[in-house]
Formats: structure tokens, sequence, C-alpha cells
């Protein structure tokens, strides 16, 4: 029996995230793994109050609230559900984690990253995904699925320069970090898609 693993998935609103969370959900559970799933912001019902104001267009926050908002989400989640879960000998799959707050409100709103560091540090003390899944589109790609599918929340109906930051500073850590991160061209064929992910489970089934 191979140890808990926690694992990561991030992208720009649009990548396809929710698509191939289905298809980890399904390969993990044929693979007998007993895995929670999560998300950021929210994930417990503190965090999940905190996502509806988060994501509300009409929240009107500065910088420095919001990006503290999104580590006290992040707080009671990992008190309250990852670590335990890890302990346990459950594998946890989160959709978004900390690399979202250096894109968005690093990247995409200009908090320094230094500042995020410190709240990372607070809020994980050492605690880091084993494996995050980046999947990376260009913008045209991801906006225009956006387009067909919802109404955009808070974050969704930034201007196209805070995404293009947001999308630079993803691929800027997963430079940085390329033992953690797989960077997944996610324009293409789903199947194509889902080969690399599942290829990238079996190493960590295997690590
Ligand atoms: N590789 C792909 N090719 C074509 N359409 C896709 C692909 N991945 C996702 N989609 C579609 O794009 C839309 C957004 O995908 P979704 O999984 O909801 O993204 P996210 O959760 O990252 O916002 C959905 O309509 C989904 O069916
Ligand atoms: C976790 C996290 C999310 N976000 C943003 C990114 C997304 O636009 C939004 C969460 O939405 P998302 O996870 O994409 O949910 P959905 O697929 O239902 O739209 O919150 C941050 O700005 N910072 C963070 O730290």
């Amino acid at each position: 029996m191979s140890k808990a693993r926690f694992i990561t998935l991030e992208g720009l609103d649009g990548a396809g995230k929710s698509t191939h969370l289905a298809f980890i959900r399904r390969y993990l559970e044929q693979a007998g793994i007993d895995t929670v799933f999560t998300r950021e912001p929210g994930g417990t019902p503190l965090g999940e109050k905190l996502r509806e104001i988060l994501l509300d267009i009409d929240t009107e926050a500065t910088l420095d609230t919001e990006t503290l908002l999104m580590f006290a989400s992040r707080q009671e989640l990992v008190s309250s559900l990852i670590r335990p879960s890890l302990a346990a000998g459950r594998w946890v799959v989160s959709d978004r984690f900390t690399d979202a707050t250096f894109a968005y409100q690093g990247g995409g709103r200009g908090v320094p990253a230094e500042r995020i560091a410190i709240l990372e540090q607070w809020v994980q003390q050492g605690l880091q995904p084993d494996l995050t899944i980046l999947l990376d589109v260009p913008l045209e790609v991801s906006q225009a699925r956006l387009s067909q599918s919802r109404l955009p929340d808070r974050f969704e109906r930034e201007r196209e320069d805070f995404h293009q930051r947001v999308r630079q500073m993803y691929l800027a850590r997963a430079q940085a970090n390329p033992g953690r991160f797989v960077v997944i061209d996610a324009r293409g064929d789903i199947d194509a898609i889902q080969q690399q992910i599942a290829a990238a489970l079996a190493r960590l089934q295997e690590a």
C-alpha cells in the first residue's frame, strides 16, 4: 500500500479542471485508492461560505483582504480535512490550492509573492502537494469555452490581461517546481489529455 498522496489541479478558468477531475475520480476509484475530493476556496462549511463571498461579483475587497480570505479558507481545509485525511492514509485531490493564490492574487492582482509566501508558511507549515497538474491553455481557448458555459464569477469577469498574467504565473511556478508540477497542454483531444493525467497518477502510485 503506497503512502497517502496530495494532488492539486490548477489552470485558468475553462482549462478543463472539472472535466478532468471526473476522470481522476474514476481512475483512483478503479485503482482502489481511498480518496477525498475537495476544492478551493471552499471544501469545508466555513470555506464554502467564504467561497460565496469571494466569487460574488458584488463583493468589494482590497487585495490583501482577498488574499487573507483565500488563506482563511485554506487554513480551515488544511487543518480539518487535508491533514487528517492524509494521516488516515487517504489520498486528497483538491481542485486548486496555493498555486492559485500565487497565480490570481499574485500574478493577476499584483500581490507580492513574498507576502503570499508568508501566509503559505503560516497555514501549510511545509505541507505541499506531491503532484500538481497544471492544465495549460491559451486564453483564447479558455475564454471561448467559458463563454459557452455559465455566468462569469468575480474572477472570470476580469479583463484579458489579468488572465494572461495568471497563466504566466502558473507557468513560472511550474518551471520553478519541476519535481511537483506536470504541465499538460489541455487544448486538444480529451482522451489524449487524460492519458497524460493517467501517466502522472501512475508515476505517483509507484513513487
Ligand atoms: N479538451 C477539451 N476540448 C474541448 N472542450 C473541452 C475540453 N476540456 C474541457 N472542455 C469544455 O470546456 C468547458 C469548460 O470546461 P471545465 O471542465 O468546466 O473547465 P474548468 O473546470 O477548468 O473551468 C466545458 O464545456 C467542457 O466540456
Ligand atoms: C483557490 C483560489 C481560487 N481563486 C479563484 C480562481 C477561480 O476563478 C475561482 C474559483 O473558481 P473555480 O475553482 O474555477 O470554480 P468553478 O470551476 O466552479 O468556476 O477562485 C483565486 O483567485 N485564488 C485562490 O487562491
